[in-house]
């Protein structure tokens, strides 16, 4: 079906009282940039709901984009034509024609902003039935949850006719919420955090710690790819690769095995919270989750929470592993996830890792180590790519070469 608009109604952004109008401004720039590749398109924003105005581009391709925007409740594809009955009558028919099957109940929904409009909402209903029934004499009208809902709205710029209601990604609009640094490995838990950080409005850069030559440039690409997956939800996502090999050396030369784990993770959350102060973002994000590992227990992360007082979230600190297995599934990183290749910590993993590690002993051992030269070399090292979203004309070209 040729629509002409997208009428998209807001989540959440209705109980937000006097942040509204910022929250609909932030919504309305995600829209443009998830909607970027359709340059025709036009996104107007008001107060109870956005209107895309498609000007001939397709929704078939602007449908699924639209589906990863966070902050959108549901939306309707619909069909504007001139506020005419008889225009109007014709397109309700037209769509029946479309989709009606021969055993769906229906109803018409009217609604009228225009109130010059030479019907009300109620004789509207009555017209517009009458007209899909002329088509149709043994259709069956039903008013509570009807199979097709035809909804007519008629408004100053036109009449604009609907009968799908497609469920959006609903949560907080991206960057509503300020920034966090999600530390992403290649695992599959932390992509999962970074995509429920960000359904509640958090805009995330992701922060990678690679340790060339022990982890390869596939690990590493790995991490991009998976940052391209959620790079949709926002239209593109800083990735800060962190060099991490001195590091890992040092801690491997200088500090007793049972301890590599607890410190490489204290440096780790050092850096990480050194690039959140220069690139201005507000917390941290990880993907620990309760008690899978030694680095996860409750005296770990006590242990490696030390080295910082930013707030930490952990969006998938409490969820069963096969809780966060379906979300990796749903938002298409799992089989990335699976992908074998060494992470540096896997790499530099201690046989025994100590899962209650003393405080004390940490400190001692650190001593050993220049950390304050460790860090800053690393700092002044970071690369920084902007990750776009996976385009389908890639998708192709990594489906031609498997080929
Ligand atoms: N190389 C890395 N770069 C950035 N962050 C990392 C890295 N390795 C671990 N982390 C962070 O520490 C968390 C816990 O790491 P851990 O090694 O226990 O899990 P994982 O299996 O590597 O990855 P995941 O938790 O993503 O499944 C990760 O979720 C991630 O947030």
């Amino acid at each position: 079906m040729k629509y002409s608009e997208i009428m998209v109604r807001y989540g959440e952004l209705s109980t937000k009282g006097k942040n509204r109008r910022s929250f609909i401004m932030q919504l309305a720039s995600n829209v443009r940039q998830a909607l970027i590749d359709f340059p025709a398109l036009k996104v107007h924003a008001d107060r109870d709901r956005m209107h895309l105005i498609l000007n001939g581009e397709d929704s078939d391709l602007i449908i699924p984009k639209l589906q990863k925007v966070f902050g959108i409740q549901n939306f309707s594809p619909s069909i504007r034509v001139e506020k005419d009955l008889e225009q109007i009558k014709q397109t309700a028919q037209e769509i029946m024609k479309e989709i009606y099957t021969g055993k769906e109940t229906f109803k018409v929904t009217a609604r009228r902003s225009d109130h010059t409009f030479e019907q009300t909402s109620d004789e509207l209903n009555v017209t517009v039935g009458d007209a899909v029934m002329d088509c149709f004499p043994d259709i069956k009208v039903q008013m509570k949850q009807p199979d097709i809902n035809l909804r007519v709205e008629i408004r100053s710029n036109g009449a604009f006719l609907s009968y799908e209601t497609i469920l959006g990604a609903a949560g907080l609009p991206v960057g509503t919420s300020g920034k966090g640094m999600l530390m992403l490995s290649g695992g599959i838990d932390s992509p999962v955090a970074g995509y429920m950080a960000m359904k509640r409005g958090v805009e995330i850069e992701a922060v990678h710690f690679a340790s060339p030559p022990y982890t390869s440039e596939q690990a590493l690409q790995k991490a991009k790819d998976l940052t391209a997956k959620l790079a949709p939800y926002v239209g593109q996502i800083q990735f800060i690769e962190v060099p991490f090999t001195e590091v890992q050396e040092e801690i491997k030369n200088k500090v007793p095995e049972g301890y590599w784990m607890t410190i490489t993770r204290r440096i780790m959350l050092l850096l990480t919270d050194r690039i959140r102060q220069l690139r201005r973002g507000l917390i941290i994000l990880n993907g620990e989750s309760l008690g899978q590992v030694a680095s996860q227990t409750l005296q770990s992360m006590v242990a490696i929470n030390e080295v910082t007082s930013t707030p930490i979230i952990r969006p998938v600190a409490t969820m069963d592993k096969l809780e966060i297995i379906d979300t990796a599934q749903q938002i298409d990183t799992f089989d990335l996830s699976i992908q074998p290749f060494e992470d540096c910590c896997t790499i530099f993993a201690p046989t025994q890792p100590k899962t209650r590690p003393h405080l004390d002993k940490v400190h001692q051992y650190e001593e050993r180590l220049d950390i304050y030269g460790l860090v800053e070399r690393a700092l002044a090292n970071i690369k920084v790519d902007q990750i776009l979203p996976e385009s389908p004309q890639d998708q192709e070209n990594e489906f031609a070469e498997l080929l």
